[in-house]
């Protein structure tokens, strides 16, 4: 079977080191010329632990192969996964330049019956619509179009891709379907079998049920600051219920990353697109803006004004283990922090380099904790790399200025941070003085 996956970001990358790491024989296709030239040289283009041993190690199996040459790819191919992205336009829909770009080429360069696999997240009637455009642009082949969501998270996307919840096949042929569940079939993950529809929901419900869930617990957290109540605590009681279930339901500065906020917008507008108004969807984006400027709340309440305040940004990506800075809080602290006319100094252990290129130019990079927090008024933690979560707390009393943390994120306990001269004040709990 020769599967060619086009597209390696975090999705078609890792589809395609992990399909070719249970056997198969993988071309992972980009129209990205140094990426590639990376790729081939066994140097892999995301930071995503734990994919370049692996993807060495299946190219030295001779199963997995990187090009730009789409046409002799799609030609040779049985099986072509679409793994491009589908980022958000300005009217929040999703935008599916890339994905049509991908499907003429494909149809352009085929020339004996294959199956086309949707990886890349779309609006319920996409595959269909991508079935109609085969059948215009290649009427001499057979293709058929199975929808298969994904569901891996970056930072931990190898460990989701070998031990998911489920595989998701959507398909309206039978054999297609088939084929599809067999080639996934050696990762021994549960394969639950839908209509091409249904599949395309499930993806978009998914990722809405969770920002849902964050939401949630955010707000609970917010008026667990106002009764004095704890919602570390609160979310352990409540997630012991297996029906509400303990995951996601970590209190902080709000969702991040490429999907959840573009993912969210685009179900609603698909929504308004049939004339519902998805008001609970609409509150969850609302209340996640809001949460993500919850720290610059507290600092103006704190400090009054923060002009002139030397502030330390810990923590940049949207969350640890990934250099992505997609819709990161960060982007939102940072340039709120710099319209006050405070100075920011930023860390973060591995998503320097992308974040100098999206934050204002006024943020300072700091090559360490120690430097960052050195004569700072105030640190604000935005993501719980353990580097943060583990740091001796002295080190904050012996930098900064003034220790007053502000984080976003809950690194710490409270009995930890009251054994040192440090004001903490985090989400959902009880400020220290
Ligand atoms: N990033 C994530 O964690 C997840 C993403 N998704 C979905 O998967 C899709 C892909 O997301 P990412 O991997 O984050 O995207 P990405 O933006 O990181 O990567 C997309 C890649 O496709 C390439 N590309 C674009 N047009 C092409 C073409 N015609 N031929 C060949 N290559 C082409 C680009 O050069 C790029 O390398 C999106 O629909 C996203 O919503 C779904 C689950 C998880
Ligand atoms: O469609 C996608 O792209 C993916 O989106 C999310 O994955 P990802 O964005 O990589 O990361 P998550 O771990 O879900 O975190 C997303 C954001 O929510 C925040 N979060 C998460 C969990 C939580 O309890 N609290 C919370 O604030 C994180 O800090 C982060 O900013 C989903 O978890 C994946 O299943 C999905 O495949």
């Amino acid at each position: 079977m020769n599967i060619v996956v086009v597209g390696t970001g975090y999705v078609g990358l890792v589809t395609g080191v992990a399909l070719a790491h249970i056997g198969h024989r993988v071309v992972c296709v980009d129209v990205d010329e140094e990426k590639v030239e990376r790729m081939k040289r066994g140097i892999s283009p995301i930071y995503e632990p734990g994919i370049e041993p692996l993807m060495k190690k299946n190219m030295e199996a001779n199963r997995l192969f990187f090009t730009t040459d789409g046409a002799s790819a799609y030609r040779e191919a049985d099986v072509i996964y679409i793994a491009v992205g589908t980022p958000e336009k300005e009217d929040g829909s999703a935008n599916l330049t890339y994905l049509k770009q991908a499907v003429k080429d494909i149809a352009s360069s085929v020339t004996k019956d294959v199956i086309v696999v949707t990886k890349s997240t779309v609006p319920v009637g996409t595959n269909h619509e991508i079935k109609r455009m085969f059948e215009q642009l290649a009427p001499h082949v057979r293709i058929e179009v199975v929808s298969n969501p994904e569901f891996l998270r970056e930072g931990s996307a190898i460990h989701d891709t070998f031990h998911g919840d489920r595989i998701v096949i959507g398909a309206d042929d039978e054999r297609a379907a088939a084929i599809i569940a067999d080639i996934h079939r050696p990762f021994g993950i549960p394969i639950f079998q839908t209509d091409i529809r249904s599949a395309e929901m499930i993806k978009y419900a998914s990722n809405a049920f969770l920002a849902t869930k964050i939401s949630f617990i955010n707000e609970i957290a917010n008026i667990c600051e106002k009764v004095g109540a704890d919602i570390e605590q609160v979310a352990a009681g409540m997630g012991m219920d297996e029906r509400i279930g303990a995951s996601f339901l970590r209190a902080g500065i709000g969702y991040g990353g490429s999907c959840f906020p573009k993912d969210t917008k685009a179900l609603a507008k698909i929504a308004a697109n049939i004339d519902h108004d998805f008001e609970l969807l609409k509150a969850v984006i609302e209340v996640n803006n809001k949460q993500q400027r919850k720290l610059i709340e507290k600092a103006k309440k704190r400090f009054g004004h923060l002009a002139g305040k030397k502030i330390a940004l810990l923590g940049l990506s949207f969350k640890p283990n990934t250099d992505d800075m997609r819709e990161a809080p960060s982007l939102v602290v940072a340039r709120e922090l710099v319209a006050e006319q405070a100075i920011v100094v930023a860390y973060d252990p591995i998503a320097m380099n992308k974040a100098k290129s999206v934050l204002p130019k006024e943020v300072i990079y700091a090559s360490s904790v120690e430097e960052a927090l050195k004569d700072a008024d105030a640190a604000m933690i935005l993501t719980e790399w353990d580097e943060f979560r583990q740091l001796d707390l002295s080190v904050y009393v012996k930098q900064m200025k003034t220790p007053i943390i502000f984080d976003g994120r809950n690194c710490y306990a409270l009995d930890d941070i009251k054994k040192y001269d440090i004001e903490y004040d985090s989400i959902g709990r009880k400020p220290v003085k």
